[in-house]
């Protein structure tokens, strides 16, 4: 991290999606909080934003912080997006607004009240599989398993073809980046993978009574228009499984790292809700976002042009040690509230209840019948560049 005296914007050449920093990106955080507020990534032409405060300020300005042009590094204004942008993620206020409004009641933690039940019964019959075999890989065996268990079926998905959605994520999650190798890797399905997404967001496809089909209610009620409702089904097919595998994978190898955490958390089973949240800060499932310049912005004293695409290290913010005591350290006692790893201001993520909920019945299941879990292997990460992803975590199970 070069940092040129002549002005007052460090510059760095460093690459945050190249392999080396997908794989372990704590070491270009620390350096891109230490250089200034604001970097300049001359390899892209992008201002980013490491420490707290300016990640924080710059998710609560949409006005001055766009997202309309893209989250990701194209700029919808200049280059045509892969596919029709989102409605909500792709979106500012006014036109944000009504999709938000639609989606926001169908995922409140009422409204997903009617769902626990199954939830925490299908959380117990998997972890019950689990802990009779002893050991297993807590990415592929659980985190992947219990999201498309249950998650499809609520959105009213049908079941053949869900194997689409990771694929279809991964893919997403890549496009934010730069295209390169990770992007590369995933064109060669992309097509067959968005037809049958595109397929299940029509209304003939969802089961009454599912997400799905409560987004087109919502359309003929006049809430929202006939064309908007299958993209905003789209959102959900987009945006919930592979983060919230993520989610749980991450809140697993944040309990592996602390073992005294995991005695902490069966002491008192209540703490499942401030444990998923310090894990979504400690790991931060979702490592990064973009945004765009509409004016001539000043941040400390760099003026970041109009135009110019802004990254948010939403990673380096939970861990940024001028907002938070030990941040490297996922413990229980703190509290994570604050945390940028939802994001914040009028795109906080509207799935954070469905997360939570999803994490909750798998930790509560665990802690249950757990008395410790412990690695019997290194976790091997999965390379993205949007998601801190894991291939595999195998880890050996004690039961209570
Ligand atoms: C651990 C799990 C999750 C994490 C870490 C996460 C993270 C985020 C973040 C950081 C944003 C803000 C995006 C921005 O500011 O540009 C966001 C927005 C969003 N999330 Fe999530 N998310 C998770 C799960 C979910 C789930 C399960 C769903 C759907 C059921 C979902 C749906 C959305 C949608 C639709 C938005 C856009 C909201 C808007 O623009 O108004 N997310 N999420
Ligand atoms: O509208 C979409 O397609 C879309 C919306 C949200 C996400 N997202 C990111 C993190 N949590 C969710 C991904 C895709």
């Amino acid at each position: 991290m070069s940092t040129t005296s002549a002005h007052t914007l460090p510059t760095s050449h460093e690459d945050p999606f190249g392999d080396e920093i997908l794989a372990e990106p704590a070491p270009f955080h620390h350096a891109l909080r230490e250089a200034g507020p604001v970097v300049h990534l001359d390899r892209y032409d992008v201002y980013a934003m490491g420490r707290y405060e300016q990640v924080h300020a710059a998710l609560v300005d949409w006005q001055r912080f766009e997202s309309s042009a893209g989250v990701g590094l194209s700029n919808f204004r200049t280059q045509a997006p892969w596919r029709p942008p989102s409605l909500l993620l792709e979106t500012d206020p006014p036109h944000h607004d009504a999709p938000r409004h639609v989606l926001e009641p169908i995922l409140t933690p009422r409204a997903l009240r009617r769902l626990r039940d199954r939830w925490e019964a299908e959380a117990e019959d998997l972890v019950e599989s689990l802990v009779a075999r002893g050991t297993f890989d807590a990415v592929t065996d659980l985190a992947e398993a219990f999201p498309l268990r249950v998650f499809p079926d609520a959105v009213g998905v049908r079941r053949e073809g869900r194997e689409n959605l990771l694929p279809y994520g991964d893919h997403l999650f890549n496009a934010f980046g730069p295209p390169n190798h990770l992007v590369e890797r995933g064109k060669a399905r992309i097509a067959e993978v968005s037809a049958w997404v595109n397929a299940q967001c029509a209304r003939e496809a969802l089961r009454p009574g599912g997400f799905g089909a409560q987004i087109w209610q919502a359309a003929d009620r006049g809430d929202i228009t006939h064309e908007q409702a299958p993209l905003i089904v789209r959102s959900l097919l987009s945006a919930g499984v592979d983060t919230t595998v993520l989610g749980i994978a991450a809140v697993t190898h944040a309990f592996l790292s602390a073992p005294d955490q995991w005695d902490a958390l069966r002491r008192e089973p209540g703490r499942v809700r401030v444990a998923f949240d310090e894990a979504v800060r400690w790991a931060s499932p979702v490592q990064t976002f973009f945004r765009t310049a509409t004016t001539d912005v000043a941040v400390a004293d760099v003026t970041i042009p109009a135009g110019h695409k802004i990254l948010m290290f939403l990673g380096a913010a939970n861990r940024d040690p001028r907002r938070w005591e030990r941040p490297d350290a996922f413990d229980l006692d703190r509290d994570p509230s604050g945390h940028v790893g939802f994001g914040m201001g009028v795109h906080h993520c509207v799935g954070q209840h469905v997360a939570r909920l999803e994490a909750a019945c798998v930790l509560s299941a665990l802690a249950r019948r757990v008395r410790r879990i412990e690695p019997i292997g290194e976790p091997v990460r999965h390379l993205n560049n949007t998601l801190r992803a894991y291939a595999s975590m195998p880890v050996a199970v004690t039961p209570a």
